[in-house]
């Protein structure tokens, strides 16, 4: 039964794979960051819950569908199994900006989705892991504990929003391995 201060909350794009300016679009654009399988392999090994929670806008823009966007993820969920790990549940918006969702982050409706299908009943204490600011909004907003990843927009993130890594509100990591190596020797 997963627990909450035992569950990792990952953003998709530019954490766990590359991201693009022009949408991640088909699997052959699914490039997946090598570390990053690991980083989740030896997390879940570890007795961490991990989840994945993505918005793809780019299903509502049209550049692709949910099929290709089942695809990329079956990809992942083996190249994790492939590596000794797995990968609880990966939850998505498909919605775009003006579809009026609320499971856009950074709205919260996501995360409270993945809660719930985890059966959880709170997310607190949970570790939210994104490349952009709309990540960490939506982790604090369920009461979880921001990280940027410098990988993807980390970098654009962290230039817009130095006060994030002011006073220690916001953990920053090179990469997801980063952060698991450091969450593993705690
Ligand atoms: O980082 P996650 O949430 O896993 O996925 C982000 C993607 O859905 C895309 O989100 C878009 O934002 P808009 O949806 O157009 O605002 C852009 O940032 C794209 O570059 C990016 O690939
Ligand atoms: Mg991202
Ligand atoms: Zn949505």
């Amino acid at each position: 039964m997963p627990q909450a201060d035992k569950l990792v909350i990952l953003d998709r794009d530019g954490v766990i794979n590359r991201d693009s300016d022009d949408y991640v679009k088909s699997l052959d654009e699914w490039i997946p960051y090598p570390q990053a399988i690991d980083a989740i392999a030896r997390l879940s090994r570890a007795g961490w819950t991990v989840a994945v929670a993505t918005n793809q806008s780019g299903i509502a823009r049209g550049y692709y569908d949910e099929a290709t966007l089942a695809a990329m993820h079956d990809r992942l969920d083996t190249l994790v199994r492939e590596a000794g790990g797995e990968i609880a549940r990966i939850v998505h918006c498909p919605h775009g900006p003006d579809d009026g969702c609320d499971c856009r982050k950074p709205l919260p409706g996501l995360l409270e989705r993945l809660r719930d299908d985890l059966g959880l009943t709170t997310l607190k204490g949970s570790w939210m892991i994104g490349d952009s600011l709309r990540d960490l909004e939506a982790g604090l907003a369920v009461g979880c504990r921001p990280v940027l990843v410098r990988t993807g927009k980390g970098e654009r993130t962290l230039a817009k929003r130095p006060d994030l890594v002011e006073n220690d509100r916001t953990r920053v990591f090179a990469d997801l391995a980063g952060f698991a190596d450091w969450l593993l020797a705690q």
